[in-house]
């Protein structure tokens, strides 16, 4: 490929230490970088606007063609922290759920737990803009990122759905990966893996040069996000995907 390869990542919190060893690494001669929430370059990817993502796993099933291009993920193996349920009152009287707009896994992870595993009869509402404010009474919301570590300071009752999916599976969940939409030259794909793993060795210095006072980033790097991408993640994965196929069968 001689152009430049097109690279769009999450502008997440999460996604810090992944993009941490790209600085200054001579793989990003070959690439650019860009930068959205994660519905959004998921599109990128399927439109073609992108060549490789860190997109949803939710959207694999819309790629014409899908290529896991790193050894590194926006995983879980624990409570995730970040994308949770958030209501003003106990899961069983919650009567519609706002869906976050942003989000395209934890939004087909929500309804897999509705409907699977928690058993509800809610609404589901779909939203385009800001919609925490509408978190009231038995109207509870998924909201997932930045927004939903802030959101953990405002409502009383929070599930954690990367721990629900692991009390109903005994599996760890990946929310998001680096995806191709094509074949890349193997030189590259090598280099990025490289500096994509790097940050992980650096937390201490991801954390350092993201000042929040919201949530301790150690805690979150270390405890909540799981990066490697291990055999166990993509059982996860696949499990995950397989109610997506039936969802979409019925
Ligand atoms: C853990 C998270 O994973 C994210 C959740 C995603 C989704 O729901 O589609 C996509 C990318 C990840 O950044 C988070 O952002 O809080």
């Amino acid at each position: 490929m001689e152009r430049k390869v097109k690279v769009a990542a999450v502008s997440y919190l999460n996604t810090k230490p992944l993009l941490y060893g790209f600085r200054n690494h001579p793989v990003m001669e070959r690439m650019e970088l860009s930068m959205d929430y994660p519905a959004k370059i998921a599109q990128q990817l399927i439109d073609g606007e992108v060549d490789v993502a860190l997109v949803p796993v939710a959207i694999i099933p819309k790629l014409k063609e899908y290529h896991i291009i790193a050894d590194y993920c926006i995983g879980a193996e624990a409570p995730v922290a970040s994308v949770c349920l958030y209501s003003e009152v106990p899961l069983h009287d919650i009567k519609r759920i706002y869906l976050d707009y942003q989000s395209r896994t934890s939004v087909a992870l929500l309804k897999v737990l509705v409907r699977e595993y928690w058993k509800l009869d809610v609404e589901f509402v779909a939203t385009t803009g800001d919609y925490e404010s509408n978190i009231k009474g038995t109207d509870a919301g998924l909201v997932i990122g930045d927004r939903a570590l802030k959101q953990r300071k405002i409502s009383p009752f929070i599930y954690d759905l990367a721990e629900h999916w692991m009390r109903f599976t005994s599996l760890p969940f990946v929310f998001a990966a680096w995806i191709a939409n094509k074949e890349l030259p193997a030189d590259f794909v090598a280099e990025f893996n490289n500096a994509t793993g790097i940050g992980l060795q650096n937390i201490p210095a991801v954390v350092a040069e993201n000042p929040y006072d919201v949530y301790d980033l150690t805690t979150y790097y270390v405890q909540n996000i799981s990066y490697p991408l291990t055999p166990a993640k993509r059982q996860g994965m696949q499990k995950f995907l397989g109610y997506l196929m039936a969802a979409q069968q019925s």
